[in-house]
């Protein structure tokens, strides 16, 4: 397998899906995406986010001209081999596994390749529970946690591979507004100082408004819109894909927030 360094871009053209008979993404062209960003993934439900996500993660099978990072073609990789370069977590982990946090997060590391001796692992781990403010759980059992500390311990299996992608499904769901400004921090800093890429599905405009430096807009599984979170969610853009009348205006904190007016269904498609 070649050698891939963690400033490699994300290359993702004519990405096709069929699930079910039906086609899902129909040749979908993915801007490049540049190692160290933070890119929100936004649409509609059933907009086939998650099947994106996936499908870059080689969890359903796909068609693609191109998929690589930097020049690792991806395509030949099956999931397994894949996961060594990005990482997919998705909404919620099994609620029926019954380890603890610290022992998920380390099973987690040591499937890693090259994977760090015992001691180092175990700081490792430490490292990571405490960055995202769960070393309390450490000794939990998943099974007996509550969704949202579950979700932080996927969050921490993720992290703790320091792959060079991270493909987040909706990681924010089933997080109170601490955590989620607290993780939305946490993923800004693995993006911008560890150069990793950051993919991640917000169903919270505003949310990527004030984090992300790219955002991604499916509708009906193709791309509605690429660009800086402000180029995307404009409110013909929001009209388009979430029939609301919507604009987006600046808070007295500085923050753009989308607010909502109404809805639009005579742009329902
Ligand atoms: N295994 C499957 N078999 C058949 N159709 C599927 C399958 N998985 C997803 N789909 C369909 O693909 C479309 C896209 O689904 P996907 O889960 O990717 O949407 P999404 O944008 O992530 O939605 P949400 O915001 O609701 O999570 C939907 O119409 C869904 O019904």
């Amino acid at each position: 397998m070649a050698p891939t360094t963690q400033t490699d871009s994300l290359f993702a053209d004519g990405i096709s899906v069929r699930l079910g008979g039906r086609g899902i993404l129909s040749g979908l062209d993915i801007p490049p995406l540049p190692a160290g960003a933070l890119v929100a993934l936004l649409g509609p439900n059933g907009s086939g986010k998650s099947t994106l996500l996936k499908a870059l993660a080689g969890l359903v099978p796909a068609r693609a001209a191109r998929l690589a990072l930097g020049a690792t073609d991806l395509r030949p990789m099956a999931a397994a081999a894949r996961a060594h370069y990005l990482r997919y977590l998705p909404p919620g982990l099994p609620a029926d596994v019954h380890l603890s946090v610290f022992e998920a997060v380390m099973v987690a590391l040591r499937a890693r390749p090259g994977a760090a001796p015992a001691t180092n692992a175990a700081r490792r781990v430490a490292a990571v529970l405490d960055e995202l403010g769960i070393a309390a759980l450490a000794d939990r059992y998943l099974d007996e946690l509550s969704d949202g500390q579950r979700q932080l311990a996927g969050l921490a299996q993720a992290m703790v591979h320091e792959p060079a992608v991270l493909l987040l499904d909706e990681p924010l769901t089933a997080l109170d507004l601490n955590h989620q400004h607290h993780v939305m921090q946490i993923l800004l800093g693995l993006a911008h100082e560890r150069r990793i890429l950051v993919v991640l599905v917000l169903h919270d405009l505003d949310m990527a408004l004030r984090y992300a430096d790219q955002a991604l807009l499916l509708t009906h599984g193709a791309l509605l819109a690429a660009g800086t979170p402000a180029e995307v969610i404009r409110p013909d853009h929001l009209a388009r894909a979430f029939s609301i009348l919507a604009r987006v205006e600046s808070s007295s904190l500085g923050h753009p927030h989308v607010l909502v007016s109404g809805l639009a269904d005579s742009f329902h498609s």
